[in-house]
């Protein structure tokens, strides 16, 4: 037995602490047991060194089933499978086997693309790789008839792409392709080539220049491509782990008709990080699109110009007039290579295109302006106290910033620094500290942009998906023809992969959280597809062992998980982060609890929790959690911003009020409710409207319940599409082309679950010869 897998020559690979994994080979091993029925087994590696082990058959021969690292040396493939398109083909099928496969194509090769089974492995090339050109895509459109083992194509976004439409167009059924991957892996640009393949496939270019091939995209296209670089303006950032970070989830689907044409695009969104607002890290910087209007703002009409009180701002740190939501992290605003007064003009190009005139851009500078100049007013201590203080007569920010919301500057003041408290029925007044004012001024800044946000994307989709094409309205028919003319989507999932950082916060929490659900949903899909394969093949088998994150899942969203507590702690007035972390562990740690296995102890004092994650221990930091939960204004701010005479932010912040309560915030087909025509469920604790478009009072929808109820529609909504899979890879932290960091993508390939796959299908037959190998053997 032990021969068999381990015989003198046998090639292995053995652990190496410089590079991750080096090649080595079997030396001797014992031919008999020793009396405590081990064997003697004895490795050289590719420095010469000798490595001696021992175990029992048994061991031996689960050998691939555990983690390597810990067993015996994995074996190595034959040469000639260094380079598989796909992974599945290895013989042996191992961790150190493809990180060599991945790594030869990538850093040797220039290959970026690997599948693994029904993945897509995407390494970023980080430089400009001419793979995506016109006559690439004309060469992938129509490949898919074939299979992919019989394409003479390399693996590639491209294919996954046209899969997806063959499928869509075979079936009938509606498809989703999910992007993953950390920050600056490669998603948003992922996507981004696969909408532009989905838009340019139908083009036969092979005899036009280019700008014909551009100009021959119908408008249709146009508009859906165009929704690109207005989402990157309004929910893209510069991070430190990459220049364009998206700060926002996105499920965009590309609508087509019987003929399968594009006919429009609906986009949903989950959870725009609000926070950035008013701060951001070192060297990172606010939303795009606040750069680009302070650089942008010399191209607008000179009567628009002062009115924004930006004209001539220097965004210098040494500049006194610098905003402070612009100026938090002491870093140079410019990002290298990028223009942001032309990007301002590519904006309002995009803007155009999806119906959104010019009067209407300016309506939102104003408030983006106003949002600026929000961040600049100052609050004091008042003399001899702690009570916050705004100097309404001298306050030229306070001035300047009510006057683009048209709020009364005195009112605004007043509701900032005092709190009406009800007692009993009478109510009155008690002082903000400055903490608290700052916090309800910044407050006030993050919902009236994540409403701007909002609002955006209900407007793109009144455009694109739900009320008819604005600039071919007469040519293409009613939304009422319309809608009954689409059939089948393809949609693009680009969701923030797993996140674990040094600090970890509220938004950490709910995209792990996101990421717990989509891996549950991807391991049971991949589960189901190993199991009809061997049906197909006749092959006996036992049910496969996969680790099932269902404990986790219901620690956090179950009846009396993390959410639930959260969400009463947000409810009451008294409750603070503290109060938080004290009922989680009282209700989570107790030696009766369910959660105890994933529910850690934290090692640093009691202000963070630590979840036992399927891809690690994650430990949260509560600081923030309940005001980013609450994430509304108090309601006198409420009444103020509703009651302003500027009609535009009345129309935004509606939106933003009724997120969660209202349908247009989940567009779906039939304009019924999610992805798909379900009904949104309603997310705990919102209250009801019998008007469509009405704000509502009563209990706010928190964050968190907002995005468990979308998250549950969309999980919901994936069930009922056919799914692809793309788990794109950070090759190194530098961000240099063509440099593999083995062990960083060995931890990348683990979170995203294609380490995971790969246990399971060795858990079955980890072993699978092409029937010609098989025979030459
Ligand atoms: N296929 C590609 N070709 C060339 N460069 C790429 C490619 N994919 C990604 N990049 C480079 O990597 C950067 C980061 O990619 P991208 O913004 O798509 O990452 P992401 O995974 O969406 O990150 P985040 O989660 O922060 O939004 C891009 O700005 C680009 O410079």
């Amino acid at each position: 037995m032990a021969e068999s897998i381990y015989s003198k020559g046998t090639k292995v690979w053995l652990e190496d602490k410089e590079q991750g994994w080096i090649h080595g080979e079997v030396f001797s091993c014992s031919s008999s047991a020793h009396e405590d029925g081990t064997l003697e087994l004895t490795f050289v590696n590719d420095r010469e060194k000798k490595i001696t082990m021992k175990a029992t058959l048994k061991e031996i021969a689960q050998n691939t089933t555990r983690d390597p690292r810990k067993n015996l040396p994995p074996l190595c493939n034959a040469p000639e499978y260094d380079r598989v398109d796909d992974l599945t083909q290895l013989p042996h099928l191992n961790e150190p086997s493809i990180l060599h496969v991945i790594r030869n194509r990538y850093a040797t090769h220039k290959q970026l693309y690997t599948y693994s089974g029904i993945v897509l492995v995407a390494i970023n090339p980080f430089t400009d790789v001419p793979i995506y050109g016109q006559d690439v895509i004309q060469a992938y459109a129509g490949a898919a008839v074939k299979k992919r083992d019989e394409l003479d194509l390399s693996p590639h976004l491209f294919t996954i792409a046209e899969e997806a439409y063959r499928a869509m167009q075979r079936d009938s059924q509606d498809q989703t392709i999910i992007v993953s991957g950390e920050s600056g892996a490669g998603k948003t640009e992922s996507a981004k080539y696969i909408m532009r393949y989905m838009a340019s496939m139908k083009t036969d270019v092979s005899n036009m220049i280019h700008e014909e091939a551009v100009s021959s995209v119908t408008s249709v296209e146009h508009q859906v491509l165009a929704t690109n670089p207005i989402l990157e303006a309004f929910g893209n950032a510069k991070t430190s782990k990459n220049d364009n970070s998206s700060r926002f989830g996105k499920y965009i689907q590309i609508l087509f008709d019987s003929n399968h044409t594009i006919i429009g695009a609906r986009i949903r969104t989950y959870l725009l990080e609000r926070s950035r607002i008013s701060f951001q890290q070192r060297s990172e910087r606010n939303y795009h699109i606040f750069y680009q209007l302070c650089q942008g703002v010399a191209t607008l009409p000179n009567s628009e110009r002062a009115k924004f009180g930006l004209d001539g701002v220097n965004l210098e740190l040494t500049d006194g007039n610098s905003f402070r939501y612009l100026s938090s992290s002491s870093s140079s605003f410019k990002i290298d290579n990028v223009d942001d007064a032309a990007n301002f003009a590519t904006t309002r190009q995009a803007l155009s295109v999806v119906g959104i005139d010019s009067e209407r851009q300016l309506s939102i500078f104003r408030l983006l302006a106003g949002i600026l100049h929000l961040g600049n007013i100052d609050i004091q201590h008042r003399r001899d106290a702690k009570d916050a203080i705004i100097d309404c007569k001298s306050d030229l920010a306070l001035a300047k910033a009510m006057e683009l919301l048209s709020i009364d500057a005195e009112r605004f003041a007043r509701c900032t620094t005092k709190k009406v408290i009800d007692a009993r029925g009478e109510k009155y007044e008690s002082a903000r500290t400055v903490d608290q004012a700052v916090g309800v001024r910044d407050g006030v800044a993050k919902f009236i942009y994540n409403s701007i946000f909002d609002w955006l994307v209900r407007r793109i989709n009144d455009s694109l998906g739900e009320g008819g094409v604005v600039v071919e309205e007469t040519e293409e028919g009613s939304s009422e023809e319309r809608s009954r003319r689409e059939r089948t989507f393809i949609a693009v999932l680009d969701i923030y992969g797993f996140e674990h950082f040094q600090m970890n916060s509220f938004e950490q929490f709910c995209i792990n959280y996101a990421n717990e659900k989509l891996q549950q949903q991807f391991i049971s899909h991949v589960f189901k597809l190993e199991q009809t394969e061997y049906a197909q093949e006749a092959i006996d088998w036992t049910t496969i062992d996969f680790s099932d994150n269902q404990p986790c899942i219901d620690l956090i969203e179950g009846k009396l998980g993390i959410l639930a507590l959260l969400d009463e702690e947000s409810r009451l007035a008294t409750g603070t982060d503290d109060s938080f972390i004290d009922k989680l562990n009282s209700q989570l740690k107790s030696p009766s609890s369910q959660h105890k296995a994933i529910f850690k102890d934290h090692l640093h004092g009691n202000e963070a929790f630590t979840i036992a994650h399927y891809a690690g221990d994650v430990s949260y930091n509560v600081d923030g959690f309940l005001e980013k939960n609450r994430g509304t204004v108090p309601d006198e701010h409420r009444d103020l911003l509703m009651g302003s005479t500027n009609v535009f932010l009345r129309e935004v912040v509606e939106v933003g009020f009724n997120v969660g309560i209202d349908r247009h915030a989940f567009p779906s087909k039939g304009g019924s409710g999610g992805p798909g025509g379900v009904i949104s469920p309603k997310p705990e604790g919102a209250a009801h409207s019998s008007e469509p478009g009405k704000v509502v009072s009563g209990r706010k929808p928190t964050q968190c319940s907002v995005f468990k109820t979308s998250l549950l529609t969309l999980t919901e909504a994936l069930q009922r599409t056919s799914l692809h899979y793309i788990r794109c890879v950070k090759p190194n932290e530098s961000k240099k082309p063509w440099v593999f960091d083995g062990s960083l993508v060995a931890a990348q390939l683990r979170a995203c679950g294609v380490l995971e796959t790969i246990r399971i299908t060795s858990e079955g037959y980890p072993t699978r010869w092409r029937y010609e190998d098989f025979v030459q053997r």
